[in-house]
C-alpha cells in the first residue's frame, strides 16, 4: 500500500487546520489549537486503491522564525496545500513566495514537479474580499499548480474533491519515480551481464 505526505502551508490563521479538519471529518468546529504541529494519518481510497494518507499541519504560531516553519515539510511532503486568505492579501502575498520556495527546493527535474494546490479560503467571507478568484487562479497557472476557492466553514465537497485531486497526482508521480527506479535498475543489470558474459563469448 502506497504512503502519501502532504502538507499544508500558509500564513497564520488562513485556516488550514479548519481546511483539513473538514477533509478528515467533514465538520466546521470554528477554533482549532494551534501551538503545535500536528501530523494525522488516514486510510483513504483513490481510484479503488487504497493508500495510507499523512497530513502535516504546522503550527504557525511556534516558531517567530517563519523559515523553520517552512523547512520542515519541505523535503518530505509528496504535496503540498498552500493555504491563504482571500480576505487578507497579505497571505496571497505569502503564498505566492512559499509557492516560489517550493518550486525552488523541489523541482526534481525529470522526476516531474511536485504536486501543489493552492486554496483561497474563507470564501464565505467574500463581500470583504481583498483578493480576486481571477489572481488566485492567475497565480496558480503562474506555477503550474491546482487551484480551488473554498470555505471551510460552508463546504465539504470541493475540499474533498481538491483532496483527491491532489493525491491522485501525487500517487501517480510516486508510481512514476518507482517505475523509473525499476527500468534504470534493470538497464543497469542488463549492462552488467552483457558486459560478464559479452566479454567471455568474444575471448572463446
Ligand atoms: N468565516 C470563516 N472562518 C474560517 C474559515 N476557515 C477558518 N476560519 C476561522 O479562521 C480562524 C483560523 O482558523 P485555523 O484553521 O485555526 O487557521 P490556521 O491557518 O490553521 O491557523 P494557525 O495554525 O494559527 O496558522 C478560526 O477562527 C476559524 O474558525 C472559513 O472558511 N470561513
Amino acid at each position: 500500500m502506497s504512503n502519501i505526505k502532504l502538507a499544508l502551508l500558509g500564513s497564520e490563521g488562513t485556516g488550514k487546520s479548519a481546511v483539513l479538519v473538514r477533509f478528515l471529518t467533514k465538520r466546521f468546529i470554528g477554533e482549532y489549537a494551534s501551538n503545535t504541529n500536528s501530523l494525522y494519518h488516514k486510510r483513504f481510497s483513490v481510484d479503488g486503491r487504497q493508500l495510507n494518507l499523512e497530513v502535516f499541519d504546522p503550527c504557525s504560531q511556534q516558531s517567530t522564525e517563519s523559515q523553520c516553519v517552512l523547512e520542515e515539510p519541505m523535503n518530505w511532503a509528496d504535496g503540498f496545500i498552500v493555504v491563504y486568505n482571500i480576505i487578507d492579501r497579505t497571505s496571497f502575498l505569502n503564498a505566492n513566495n512559499i509557492l516560489q520556495h517550493i518550486k525552488e527546493v523541489r523541482t526534481d527535474g525529470c522526476k516531474g514537479e511536485v504536486p501543489v494546490c493552492l486554496v483561497g479560503n474563507k470564501q464565505d467571507l467574500c463581500h470583504a474580499r481583498q483578493v480576486s478568484e481571477e489572481e488566485g487562479r492567475t497565480l496558480a497557472q503562474e506555477h503550474r499548480c491546482l487551484f480551488q476557492e473554498v470555505s471551510a466553514a460552508e463546504d465539504h465537497q470541493e475540499i474533498s474533491v481538491l483532496f483527491t485531486d491532489l493525491i491522485r497526482s501525487a500517487a501517480e508521480r510516486l508510481r512514476r519515480r518507482t517505475d523509473m527506479r525499476r527500468y534504470s535498475g534493470s538497464k543497469s543489470m542488463a549492462k552488467l551481464i552483457n558486459n560478464v558474459f559479452g566479454k567471455r563469448r568474444k575471448s572463446v
